[in-house]
């Protein structure tokens, strides 16, 4: 549907004008802290440029008893934290403000605004439901950065945590030029969908395909027998609809959080299904998800240099060539380039990962 011409203009006088295309900021990994928490408020300093996004929860996973500590250890933290923020750090700031329907989330915005409106990036709004908690959230924002005297507008990113939410998911990807990206929340939305699984996120061993039994010389089943049995991903589904729905509309998935922090191997698993599939990152909960996200969401050294081998074999990019056994045409170099124009995004943030691209493009 074409946005009304109205789409892009600012929702209150003096606040700035809305993006009309949102900027690939690499976000492989946001990372999670508890600003009341003293412990991990003391590690943030030194996080910064060594992970692409630090967010400052208040929602779920803070105590209520310690919310406003929560907000205010968050202001704390983006006024005093050197380079931490604004659109040339090279570690974004975002928040998770709490519930819509919360005692809390009115003065999480009417507080985090005025006082670092100018380092917030991007603010995570949990548990949407539909296109009308953007724009109550975008008209809000708008009032809130002209008041403050902003230049430039804070992003939203909604997390689809209810069956509702899911059903809205188009709805809600359009509802605003704010509109930053989409996570996964798969905790809240297992309850709200009523599946039967406790986990925070990633696969459950019920929930498989088997083998078809053996025939025995009479051709009868042996259901008794041993087979196979293969795991299926309960989230494909969901992150393939999110995926779609933000391609549709420019903007950006991730996946969630993966709560089993001792199982580095599954969360990696989880974290690359999701980045083959489409999203551009994931949450982290515990500092050592980070450099797991960060691997999985750069693309690997090998598929860099094969995607710049055809992207210069398709010369003009029209008709099919054949490499290393494999056609190549049109479409694959749209893949290739997808692979490529990441590398560069990333390249230009991350040195050691521009290093080893450089070597992978030289070596041809
Ligand atoms: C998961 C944790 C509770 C684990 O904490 P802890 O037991 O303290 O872990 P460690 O002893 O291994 O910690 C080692 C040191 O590292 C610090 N630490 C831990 N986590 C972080 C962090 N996220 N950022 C910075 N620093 C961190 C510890 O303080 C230790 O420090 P020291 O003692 O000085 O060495 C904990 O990691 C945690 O609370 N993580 C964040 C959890 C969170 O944000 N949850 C909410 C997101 S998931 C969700 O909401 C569900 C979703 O919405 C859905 O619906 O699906
Ligand atoms: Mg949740």
């Amino acid at each position: 549907m074409r946005p009304s011409k109205d789409f892009f203009r600012p929702l209150a006088v003096g606040a700035p004008t809305p993006p009309t295309d949102i900027p690939a900021r690499p976000s492989r990994a946001i990372h999670f802290f508890d600003p009341s928490n003293a412990k991990m408020a003391a590690k943030i300093p030194q996080m910064v440029g060594g992970v692409d996004v630090l967010l400052g929860n208040l929602e779920d996973a803070v105590k209520a008893d310690n919310k406003v500590a929560a907000r205010e250890g968050l202001v704390r933290i983006g006024q005093e934290t050197e380079g931490l923020g604004g659109p040339d750090s090279p570690t974004q700031l975002w928040t998770r403000i709490n519930s819509l329907d919360s005692p809390w989330a009115l003065d999480d915005l009417t507080t985090l605004v005025p006082a670092i409106g100018h380092k917030l990036d991007v603010v995570m709004v949990p548990k949407v439901q539909g296109a009308e908690d953007i724009h109550y959230v975008d008209r809000l924002l708008a009032q809130l950065e002209a008041k403050a005297g902003l230049d430039r507008p804070i992003l939203v990113h909604a997390i689809l945590e209810t069956a509702r939410g899911m059903a809205n998911v188009e709805e809600i990807c359009g509802a605003s030029p704010r509109m930053q990206g989409l996570s996964l929340g798969p905790a809240d939305l297992a309850a709200d969908r009523r599946m039967k699984t406790t986990r925070v996120g990633g696969g459950h061993p019920g929930y498989l395909v088997r083998q078809d039994p053996p025939r025995n010389e009479l051709g009868v089943a042996e259901i008794e027998a041993p087979r196979s049995v293969f795991q299926q991903d309960l989230w494909h589904y969901t992150i393939a609809r999110m995926v779609d729905a933000c391609a549709m509309h420019g903007i950006y998935p991730y996946y969630g959080p993966f709560g089993d922090i001792a199982d580095v191997v599954a969360c990696e698993d989880q974290f690359r299904n999701a980045f083959l599939l489409g999203c551009v990152g994931t949450w982290s909960l515990h500092p050592k998800q980070i450099a797991i996200a960060h691997r999985v969401f750069s693309p690997s050294v090998e598929d860099v240099a094969h995607a710049r081998r055809v992207v210069a074999a398709m010369g003009d990019g029209t008709g099919a060539v054949m490499l290393d056994g494999k056609m190549e045409d049109d479409a694959s170099l749209k893949q290739c380039l997808v692979m490529v124009e990441l590398a560069e995004q990333l390249a230009a943030i991350d040195p050691e990962l521009a290093e080893q691209y450089a070597a992978a493009g030289s070596e041809d």
